[in-house]
């Protein structure tokens, strides 16, 4: 008897050639959590432990015609989006998102981890209002909400004004991730009426290239299984949790969080 196909879901994302965040990261992440990736390539990074040495966008042609050969033959039941370093591409993007009925997570990447611009600041004005809309969960680390809103977060207290920032700019649900404070590692999502924190504790551990990656495609992976969304963000933060305990040193820098960590055996 022929199985039935795993629930799809589709990352419209940068490659990363380290394969530590990106598509890369989305795709391994997919297939741990039990769904079948797939990919619209926007950007090309040449990026490992070190940073980000080179980078070079797709046509707008390009993505779109990815996006349609995805959508028109296999079907999605979710959408994660991330690197799409430029107007052109946020536009051309938001506009073939508009047309779905699945979920959509927007992960609106700025600079990596080492500092590399990722998008063009001349590119913020269509994240906020052509992008974000298009959110089911939108999924900004505090450097991004502050150049998207221009809200500074010190600390936990500063998450609900935060979340309330972005929550303004369209998204359904905004999930804060407060990943870059001290001490534990909280994240705060609401969509105006109901707010769940989400906390975590801090690992200590340098290897976290890919957490952005790995958290938003986890929540693209469990929407697409069917979760409503406080229950997808909190199985895919309990993922990520587990993925930064599990980080490994790789190259001279940082090192990639581990998409396998559940089923490595003591050692392996
Ligand atoms: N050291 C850590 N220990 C445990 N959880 C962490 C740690 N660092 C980040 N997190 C969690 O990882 C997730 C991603 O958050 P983070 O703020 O790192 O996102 P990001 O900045 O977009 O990621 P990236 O740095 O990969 O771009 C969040 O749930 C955050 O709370
Ligand atoms: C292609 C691509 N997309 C996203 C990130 C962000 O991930 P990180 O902040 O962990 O470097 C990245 N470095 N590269």
């Amino acid at each position: 008897m022929t199985r039935q196909a795993p629930p799809r879901v589709l990352t419209v994302a940068g490659s990363d050639s380290g394969g530590g965040a990106g598509i890369q990261a989305d795709l391994k992440a997919m297939l741990a959590l039990g769904v079948h990736g797939m990919s619209v390539v926007t950007a090309v990074t040449a990026q490992n432990s070190l940073g980000v040495q080179g980078a070079w966008e797709l046509p707008a042609e390009a993505v779109r015609a990815q996006y349609r050969s995805v959508v028109d033959d296999i079907g999605v039941q979710a959408v994660k989006t991330g690197m799409l370093a430029s107007a052109g591409l946020v536009e051309a993007v938001a506009d073939l998102l508009a047309g779905t009925d699945a979920p959509v997570v927007v992960d609106p990447v700025g600079v990596s981890k080492h500092g590399d611009s990722l998008l063009a600041a001349s590119a913020l004005e269509a994240v906020r209002r052509e992008l974000l809309p298009t959110a089911t969960v939108a999924t900004p680390n505090l450097d991004e909400v502050a150049r998207l809103t221009g809200v500074r977060v010190e600390s936990e207290d500063d998450l609900p004004r935060a979340a309330d920032a972005v929550l303004a700019l369209g998204p359904r649900w905004a999930l804060v991730k407060g990943g870059h404070l001290a001490g534990d590692a909280v994240d705060l999502l609401t969509d105006g009426a109901a707010t769940h924190w989400l906390r975590a504790p801090r690992h200590d551990n340098r290897h976290t290239h890919g957490t952005g990656c790995t958290l938003a495609s986890a929540v693209a992976a469990e929407l697409a299984k069917g979760l409503d969304v406080p229950e997808a963000v909190a199985a895919a933060k309990a993922y990520v949790t587990g993925a930064i305990a599990a980080g490994f040193p790789l190259g001279g820098g940082i090192g990639p969080v581990d998409h396998a960590w559940q089923r490595r055996r003591p050692g392996g």
